[in-house]
């Protein structure tokens, strides 16, 4: 696990935006959007604005994909919200975007926290890829097109540690268990989930994150009709550490601002000490042991 060293005194709430949002194909227009987005925040009094996945360009064309795709430095719009951020002194979290990768010709599905000068203070590579065969539902190999991460990512921030991840990471819990030890108050799971899946786990998935490990969950998600003829699920979420439902935003594109304290990750780690009381035990087969009794 990378951890990243930033001033970290601790501040005990936290102003957040979280976007709603339905990215087009092409970096322009989802820059024109989070540039509205982030005025928003501001004016609101926001410390730092939460994005979905994919928030930079959601685009099912490879071909067309591949033609705007570049590396973290060229990248138009990192570039874009590097200078939102500074402009408003607005901690931005990307969700992800596309990134034209290392390995051959696959990207990465990339997700930067920047801080409020515009510095990347952590980029994380979405680890688990989306690779899911539900017939007549949803089919998709996402490691056709992109490479896994291979690293988990804490980074220190002054409201303490947050936890990065991307949507189907969620459906590992072992990385936000990780996240949980090393202290994370908020764990970021932005996503654009699949309809069938959303209706069925999404909500569920979210809010056991949080109980399980004791931690804020922001979960900023695509939704509605894109422009490349995907839908997705929508239900842009916040749980606190205790599992209640902050903000719901079904299906409402833009943004809900709420103050969270953070003093209850402490609180209730100390209510339900689970991970203070977590055991290590040791595993063996059934069928093993029978055997190894009646030789
Ligand atoms: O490809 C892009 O443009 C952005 N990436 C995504 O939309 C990814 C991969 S297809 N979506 C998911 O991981 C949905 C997971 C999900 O729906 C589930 O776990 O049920």
């Amino acid at each position: 696990m990378t951890k990243t060293s930033a001033p970290s005194d601790d501040r005990a709430t936290i102003r957040l935006a979280m976007a709603q949002m339905c990215s087009s194909n092409t970096h322009a227009r989802n820059i024109e959007t989070v540039a509205g987005l982030a005025a928003e925040a501001h004016a609101a009094g926001a410390e730092l604005l939460a994005l979905p996945e994919a928030s930079g360009m959601v685009n099912k064309d490879l071909a067309s994909a591949r033609l705007s795709v570049t590396d973290e430095a060229r990248d138009p719009f990192i570039a874009a919200c590097r200078e939102l951020a500074a402009k408003y002194g607005l901690w931005i979290h990307t969700g992800s975007t596309p990134l034209a990768g290392a390995d051959g010709g696959r990207f990465s599905n990339t997700s930067h926290l920047i801080d409020a000068s515009g510095a990347i203070v952590a980029r994380y590579d979405k680890i688990h890829l989306f690779d899911v065969d539900l017939p007549g539902e949803v089919s998709r190999r996402e490691s056709d097109r992109y490479a896994p991460g291979a690293g988990a990512v804490l980074a220190e921030t002054p409201w303490g540690p947050f936890g990065l991840s991307v949507c189907y990471d969620v459906r590992f819990p072992h990385l936000y268990r990780d996240y949980a030890h090393a202290g994370a108050k908020i764990l970021f799971i932005p996503s654009a989930f699949a309809m069938s899946t959303g209706k069925a786990h999404w909500p569920t998935l979210l809010r056991a994150r949080a109980i399980e490990n004791g931690c804020f969950v922001v979960a900023a998600a695509q939704c509605g009709h894109h422009d490349d003829g995907r839908e997705t699920w929508g239900q842009s979420m916040i749980v606190d550490p205790w599992g209640t439902v902050v903000e719901d935003m079904d299906k409402r594109i833009g943004l809900a601002v709420v103050d969270l304290d953070l003093s209850k990750v402490a609180a209730t780690r100390q209510s339900i000490p689970s991970l203070a009381n977590e055991r290590h035990y040791s595993f063996e087969p059934v069928a093993a042991r029978r055997r190894q009794k009646t030789a």
